[in-house]
């Protein structure tokens, strides 16, 4: 049915949001202040026209917004956008009861997302790549995204060629792109894996210089450089489609509030636990002044962290643990040692983690997270033991989308 509404606030994935009969109506693409037309059926409206729009509406940077599933913001201007985001963690911790003063949101441009997963498929002859289109399981083939760093984005062409020789005819795959200092390491998963007669032309595509490493279904077809990530002394080394922070300058600012939450490290220095460590963004930079304990769940981003730490110059010992923390916490007797602690989970949160954190005497504890409402649970649990929360940091690692990692800082004693 065909509605009037007013938009009155932005609900917490970026629809405009409207009362219609008493009920709330969520309208994708709708700003507050604005009058729309907009079809409803349930809670969802589809926007059809702006009868009276908003002074905060801008021109969406990409042709494909509106279609593309991945951007849902781009209609927003950068003051009320930076609100809009801020005031997501800010009600995220309200909700837990926790009175604190959100700071302003720190920026990431845009040309700046170093890690993108695409999917591609084949139809025929013809190997498309793109994202999922917006609220679908169909393949939108993209020919821009002005969140990629330009050594994907001027590349797109040539992953989606490079995609068509590994993928079978009537398949689909994940491929997943990251721009290293070595060049682009790329891994597709999920399609057949190529026959060998197909690893020579490959190899070509290797040795064009723009591609530093292909992985197949978690083999290693091809590499003509190690991908790697330079820090000052130190290197990092991506593992073959794993987690790595989405852009540098969100992954330095996390790092640099980390070093602040942690502070400063005296002559004789206890040590620091990395908890969710992945391949030591933040030990590798924490070992510049302390020994680190890094612990993480996944074998192979510890194997990356351990070449990491063999390469990289002038950082103390970073002893390394695989450990499930999601089963297995470190209890408070085992963090005992420590001067402070870091977490940085996946979205699911640290709860049974912060649980043991609570009870400890650790006095800095730092938590880095892409869920504010997991986070937000967490911290509850943390200032329930006892833990003072001192400060929290949205930082727009996820441009134009609902998503914000959020960096809190703890202290005790
Ligand atoms: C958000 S990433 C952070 C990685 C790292 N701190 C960084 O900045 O690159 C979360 C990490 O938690 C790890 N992880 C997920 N579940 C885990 C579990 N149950 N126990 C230990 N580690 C886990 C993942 O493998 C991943 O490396």
């Amino acid at each position: 049915m065909r509605h009037r509404l007013t938009i009155t606030s932005l609900g917490h994935e970026g629809d405009g949001v409207a009362e219609d009969g008493g009920a709330k109506v969520f309208v994708p693409f709708a700003l507050p202040g604005e009058v729309v037309e907009a079809d409803v059926a349930g809670e969802r409206g589809h926007l059809v026209k702006i009868l009276e729009r908003s002074p905060d509406r801008t021109e969406p940077p990409c042709r494909h917004f509106g279609t593309c599933g991945g951007c849902t913001l781009q209609h927003l201007a950068e003051a009320p956008y930076r609100a809009f985001k801020r005031d997501l963690v800010q009600r995220a911790f309200e909700q837990r009861g926790i009175a604190v003063e959100v700071e302003p949101l720190l920026a990431i441009g845009p040309h700046s997302r170093r890690r993108a997963v695409f999917t591609v498929e084949k139809e025929g002859d013809t190997t498309r790549l793109g994202f999922n289109r917006r609220e679908s399981h169909d393949l939108l083939a993209i020919e821009e995204c002005p969140l990629l760093v330009p050594a994907i984005e001027t590349r797109l062409g040539r992953l989606s060629q490079l995609a068509g020789l590994v993928i079978g005819r009537g398949k689909r795959a994940r491929m997943t792109v990251t721009a290293t200092d070595t060049g682009l390491d790329v891994a597709i998963d999920g399609a057949a894996t190529p026959g060998r007669a197909l690893y020579d032309i490959l190899g070509r595509h290797v040795a064009e210089g723009w591609l530093a490493r292909l992985t197949v279904e978690g083999t290693e077809v091809a590499t003509s450089r190690q991908p790697e990530l330079r820090l000052g002394d130190t290197v990092l080394y991506p593992a073959a489609g794993g987690f790595l922070q989405a852009t540098a300058a969100s992954e330095q600012a996390l790092a640099d509030l980390v070093d602040a939450g942690i502070g400063k490290a005296g002559p004789r220095s206890a040590p620091v636990v990395d908890l969710f460590a992945g391949i030591g963004t933040f030990s590798l930079r924490l070992a510049r002044r302390f020994p680190v304990l890094a612990v993480e769940g996944d074998a192979a981003l510890l194997k990356a962290l351990d070449r990491s730490m063999r390469f990289s110059k002038g950082i103390r010992t970073i002893t390394m643990r695989r450990r499930d923390l999601f089963l297995n916490p470190m209890a408070p007797p085992e963090l005992k040692p420590f001067k402070a602690v870091v977490f940085d989970p996946p979205r699911a949160g640290a709860k049974a983690q912060s649980e043991m954190l609570a009870k400890s005497t650790v006095q800095r504890i730092v938590g880095v997270s892409c869920n504010a409402a997991t986070l937000a649970r967490d911290a509850r649990i943390l200032i329930d033991g006892g833990y003072r929360l001192t400060r929290v940091t949205p930082v727009d690692q996820f441009l134009w989308s609902s998503h914000v990692e959020v960096v809190a800082a703890f202290e005790k004693g």
